[in-house]
């Protein structure tokens, strides 16, 4: 903004000196060129000349004098504008922040009819342990109490069945609260370095979708690391991610591992195919990555093989897996041994999230339902009936950026909150939002690509007005 402001200044005195020596220089010269006169009277004249150059140039320094006075008194209005700004701003947000302790407490005193939670815990004690360990200061309770929902209008957000808007206002203001600010301050990669694997011969599309996505919703740099013959075609969709054609070839793991102390967040399984070497190496990519603690999203194909090797991922606190209904029934059956009942998803997603010790989780469907094994949040944000091959892998781009704000503000800013559920529910929103959007413009014919684009101006509609 002062940018702007001072290159307006700067404009306006340009245009303002221009305008002078129009006025003057120009006219001054022209009278020059058609004299004729003797010596003596040119030697006057051009005295007179030089007394007129003089006030030209006296003329000039007090104007120029005039000009940066003036930019000072707007710079030093602008400094106080900011200032008052700043504490309009803080002022606001202590009263919000006041405003949710309140509600906090109101419906903690009374909510005591709306305990669903499912009686099963992890029989496993490293499963237990990891119980509720997302961040250091880790406060379930706290997040319990906040959320018992006592009032009864369904919208896009609950925790049970039923919820006031107020509460899904509250949620997108905690997805708000983790969003970095845009400063002049930071430098490139600081607001998210996002590794996407996946993306081989036959998908190029799904991984081209996450990372082009992670970069829209405000990551500075995004990677894929794909297979060679994937790798320059999803190169030549986008200039701006950085492809590595790494995961075929034998070292992959090890290529995949030199990246990781630079990622802040990893999205396994967009395109990934299920080829015995690539699964492979996509497992050997998240044991690097569990070691290193990054959180670690998994989707598609990823969901392929936890479903064969569920253990993989079991108990490892920082990772969200985000299933279609297909890739949920598959998991389920896993691990559950049981297969889904059509009569009671939320009760199927906690004991999935329970049973993978308190896993994340986004059952993605008609309205996503989102749990760690703990709570359910229902994000029914109004998308629209079309359901384009993609979706699923902008949600999955958008979420490995929004994890990592999450897991980095921590829970005070998510008000004590599991920060991934407020990430989750924030990626939801957006894929809705988006699909939404795309579908009012292109409807039948919208496709994925349209909803990218849409990326932007639903981000802005939704967290930052
Ligand atoms: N342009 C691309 O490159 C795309 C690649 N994709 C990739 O394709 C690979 C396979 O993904 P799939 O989702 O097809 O694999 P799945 O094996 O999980 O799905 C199998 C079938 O289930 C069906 N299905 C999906 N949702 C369903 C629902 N709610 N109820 C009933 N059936 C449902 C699908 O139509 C699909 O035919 C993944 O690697 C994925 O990332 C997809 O992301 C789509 C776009
Ligand atoms: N019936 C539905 N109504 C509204 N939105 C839906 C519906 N089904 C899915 N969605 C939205 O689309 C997003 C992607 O879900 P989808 O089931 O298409 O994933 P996917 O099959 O994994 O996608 P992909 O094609 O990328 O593999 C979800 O987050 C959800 O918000």
């Amino acid at each position: 903004m002062i940018w702007g402001r001072g290159a307006y200044v700067t404009v306006a005195l340009a245009s303002a000196l221009i305008l002078f020596w129009l006025q003057y220089g120009k006219g001054f010269k022209q009278i020059n060129a058609h004299t004729n006169e003797t010596p003596l009277l040119s030697q006057a004249k051009r005295s007179k000349k030089r007394h007129a150059n003089l006030t030209l140039d006296k003329m000039m320094e007090k104007f120029l004098q005039q000009s940066m006075d003036t930019e000072e008194k707007f710079y030093k209005y602008e400094e106080q504008r900011l200032k008052i700004e700043d504490k309009r701003r803080e002022a606001e947000h202590a009263r919000e922040l006041q405003m949710l302790q309140m509600l906090g407490q109101m419906l903690a005193g009374i909510s005591s009819t709306v305990s669903q939670r499912s009686q099963f815990v992890p029989s496993n004690p490293s499963q237990r342990s990891n119980h509720r360990s997302y961040g250091e200061n880790f406060n379930y309770n706290s997040m319990t109490t906040t959320l018992s929902p006592p009032i009864v209008i369904e919208r896009s957000f609950s925790v049970h069945k039923t919820h006031s808007i107020k509460e899904m206002e509250n949620i997108f203001q905690l997805v708000r609260n983790v969003i970095p600010p845009l400063t002049a301050k930071k430098h490139k990669g600081q607001d998210g370095r996002i590794g996407i694997v996946g993306g081989c011969q036959e998908y190029t599309g799904a991984p081209y979708f996450a990372a082009i996505s992670a970069l829209k919703v405000g990551a500075d740099l995004s990677h894929v690391f794909c297979t060679k013959d994937a790798a320059t075609v999803i190169k030549s969709y986008s200039p701006e991610l950085i492809v590595h054609p790494v995961l075929d070839s034998p070292d992959a793991v090890r290529e995949v591992e030199n990246w990781l102390p630079r990622l802040h967040s990893v999205v396994i399984g967009p395109g990934l195919g299920r080829d015995d070497l690539l699964l492979e190496h996509a497992k050997g990519i998240i044991e690097k990555s569990k070691v290193k603690g990054i959180p670690i999203v998994i989707d598609a194909d990823g969901l392929w093989l936890i479903a064969q090797q569920p253990s993989l991922i079991q108990g490892y606190p920082r990772a969200i897996l985000t299933p279609n209904a297909m890739e949920f029934s598959r998991l389920y059956e896993a691990m559950l041994r049981d297969p889904v009942d059509n009569n009671d998803y939320h009760g199927c997603l906690l004991r999935l999230s329970q049973a993978l010790g308190n896993l994340t989780i986004v059952q993605k469907g008609e309205r996503d339902l989102i749990s760690d094994g703990e709570k359910v949040l229902v994000c029914s944000h109004e998308g629209s009936s079309r359901r384009c091959g993609g979706q699923g892998d902008i949600l999955s781009g958008s979420l490995g950026v929004l994890a990592h704000w999450a897991f980095l503000a921590g829970p005070e800013k998510t008000n004590g909150q599991n920060p991934f559920l407020v990430a989750a529910f924030g990626a939801c929103s957006l894929t809705r939002q988006c699909n939404n959007q795309a579908f009012q413009k292109f409807g039948r014919s919208m496709t994925a690509s349209d909803m990218v684009l849409e990326i932007g101006t639903a981000f802005n509609k939704l967290f930052e007005t």
